[in-house]
Parts: C-alpha cells; structure tokens; sequence
C-alpha cells in the first residue's frame, strides 16, 4: 500500500563529472551524467526509473545514496535536506537508505561468509553482535528465500539468484525506509528474474518501505513500479502513474521505448519504431530539447529551449513542447511548481 507522503524528495539534481586529458591531465570538457533532475519517490511507493544505457541512471541512484557528491541540487530523505551532510551527521540516514547493485558477485566479499556478509552492517552500526546477530542474520536468510543452514557457505558457492538475494538480506539489515535497486535483476537469467522482482515485491508488502528501482528493461520496471519516470540523456523526460504511462505516453522518447518493447501475441498490432540514430554524447548534448535530434515531431523552439517537466494529467508530467500522442501542437503551459 502506498502513501502519498514523499519519503524522498530530489530537486533540480546535477551531477557533472570533469574529463581530463593530455599529460597535465587537464579539464578538456564536463560530462553531463545528470542534468537537473526533480522527482519524488512516497512512503511505500516504487519508482521506476527507466531509459537507455548512459542516460544517467545509476549516477542519479549513486547521488541519492551520497556515494558521489552531486554538482548541485538538493535531496530530501523523510523531510531532512542530506544533500551536504557530513559522515558523522549523515550515518543514521545512512541506515535508512541501502543499494541493490546489479552484479550479485562483484558486490560480495569472496573471502567473507554469507551469513557474514548479512551481518557485517548490524555489526557496523553497532546494531546486534554474538548469538543476537546469529539469530538476526537467520531471520533475514529465512526473509529472502534461503536456508539458514547456508550462512556458512561462501558467495561461489551460491547461483547468481541466490546471491541477489544475499544482497537483498544485507539491504534489509537495517531496516531501511528506501532501497535503491540499480538494476538488480539485468545480471541474471530471464527465468530467476521474475522470482527476484517477485520477492522484492513481497517485501515491501510487509515491511512497507519505499524502492528506487532502476533499470533498462521496460517490462521488468512494468511488473514492480507504482509510478514509471522515463530518463533522455540526464534528464526527466515523462513521469506517470505505470498504468497511465504505458496507455498513454506523452513523450515522444517513452513512445520510442515503449514501440521497441516485443509484442508475445503476433496477433496484436507491433508499433513501428518511432527512433533512429544513437544518443548523443553527454560531454556535449544538444541545446534545448536534448531529444530534438532524434524526434520526429521537432520544432523551430525545441532547438533552443529547453521545455521543463510540466503537467500533463493526473500524477503525469511531461518536459515536451508538443503533445505527441494526437501529433498536434498543444504546449503545455511552462511550470517547475508542480512536481511528481
Ligand atoms: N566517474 C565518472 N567519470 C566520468 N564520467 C562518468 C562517471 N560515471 C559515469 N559517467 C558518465 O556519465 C554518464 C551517465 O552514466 P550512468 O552510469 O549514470 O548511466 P546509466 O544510465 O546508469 O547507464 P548504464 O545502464 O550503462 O550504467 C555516462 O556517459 C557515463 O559514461
């Protein structure tokens, strides 16, 4: 069940990174990872975030955790501005927040236990040691779908599914309000995929807390989210409720990935591609709309202005100057007040 309170709130969020060159290592240019991003993720809602490989995904996911320092632009965790807290001032919120990266195996210690491995942030924060933890750790295991007789065995010894889910039992350790998945399912074979997103759905039913989820892959974000928000090359294109999203994209990139996105029945009608041409280079994208080169609808305007996230329904936004879903010009009125 969600809640409409937002438990995190990101604004305006900018993350450049510096490239360097030549021997003295020089500033040659900035790559625009993430380009002023405004969304808000409620107490027990997931939040899909979708879009191709380099449109900034994880660096947002990153960001979100203060694991790379944002450029600008600020993050809210349950109403408390985190954007620049220091370590001490930033370690409770710390506990609130956890990540499930998408490589189970690069993200396990090999020399430590799994049961270890569960247990190391109880131990970190002070939370459970001895017989306590032991009995914790077991908790978790039996939560996740494993036996807590293979807390001895070690992260080789597990399959790829069974050591997401390892990484799953960590992030819940510490009882945390949101969990961020940086595509937690890409690594593993389509048939453990669905078992995975499935658990994560089980688990925020009973401990209610709120996902992050991040993928590339529309149909797995389709199963898990409450609210889908569709990224271009370090922006927001289009956020919507999942069911409106896919009945109704507004966006002529969600109209894009959505064509792509294979049909099961042959009966049913497949849509043509609506893209071409690659996404271009976020050292230096295009000015105004940084979809206006690949857009099939473009403007004069689209070229030099860049349109905002702006209300498009109920619970839906849209940053375009055109409504491309009937192919005729309706601007939508101009507005960074409302927000998702
Ligand atoms: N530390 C870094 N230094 C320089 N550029 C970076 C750094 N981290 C990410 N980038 C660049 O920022 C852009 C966004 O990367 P990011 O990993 O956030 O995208 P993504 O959507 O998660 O893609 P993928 O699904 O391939 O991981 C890319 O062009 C990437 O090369």
């Amino acid at each position: 069940m969600t809640d409409a309170r937002p438990l995190l709130e990101v604004t305006d969020l900018v993350k450049h990174y510096a490239v360097r060159g030549g021997i003295l290592r020089r500033r040659v240019g900035t790559v625009h990872a993430v380009d002023g991003v405004s969304f808000s993720v409620g107490v027990g809602e997931t939040l899909g975030m979708v879009g191709e490989s380099g449109c900034g995904k994880s660096t947002v996911a990153r960001s979100v955790l203060r694991l790379v320092e944002p450029t600008s632009g600020s993050i809210r965790l349950n109403g408390v501005d985190v954007t620049h807290l220091g370590k001490a001032d930033m370690r409770p919120h710390r506990r609130s927040m956890q990540i499930v990266f998408q490589d189970p195996f690069a993200s396990l210690n090999p020399r430590m236990t799994a049961g270890d491995i569960v247990g190391e942030p109880l131990s970190v924060h002070g939370l459970a040691s001895g017989r306590q933890k032991q009995e914790r750790v077991a908790e978790l295991f039996q939560q996740v779908g494993l036996r807590p007789d293979q807390m001895n065995n070690y992260p080789h010894q597990f399959s790829g599914g069974q050591r997401q889910r390892i990484c799953i039992a960590r992030a819940l350790s510490l009882g945390p309000s949101l969990i961020v998945c940086d595509e937690p399912v890409s690594a593993l074979d389509v048939s453990i995929q669905a078992q995975v997103i499935n658990l994560l759905i089980d688990l925020q039913r009973k401990h209610g807390f709120s996902y992050l989820f991040i993928a590339h892959d529309l149909a797995v974000v389709a199963h898990i989210s409450h609210r889908v928000a569709v990224m271009y090359l370090g922006r927001i294109v289009e956020v919507a409720e999942k069911s409106e999203l896919f009945a109704n994209p507004r966006h002529p990139y969600t109209q894009a990935l959505l064509s792509s996105v294979p049909v099961a029945d042959p009966k049913m009608k497949r849509l043509k591609p609506l893209i071409d041409g690659d996404v271009p280079s976020p050292i230096n994208p295009p000015s105004g709309c940084a979809f206006h080169t690949r857009c099939r609808y473009v403007m004069d305007r689209c070229k030099v202005e860049r349109p905002v996230l702006a209300e498009a329904g109920t619970r839906h936004q849209v940053a375009c100057f055109l409504n491309a879903g009937t192919g005729r010009e309706a601007e939508i009125a101009l507005s960074t007040s409302s927000r998702p």
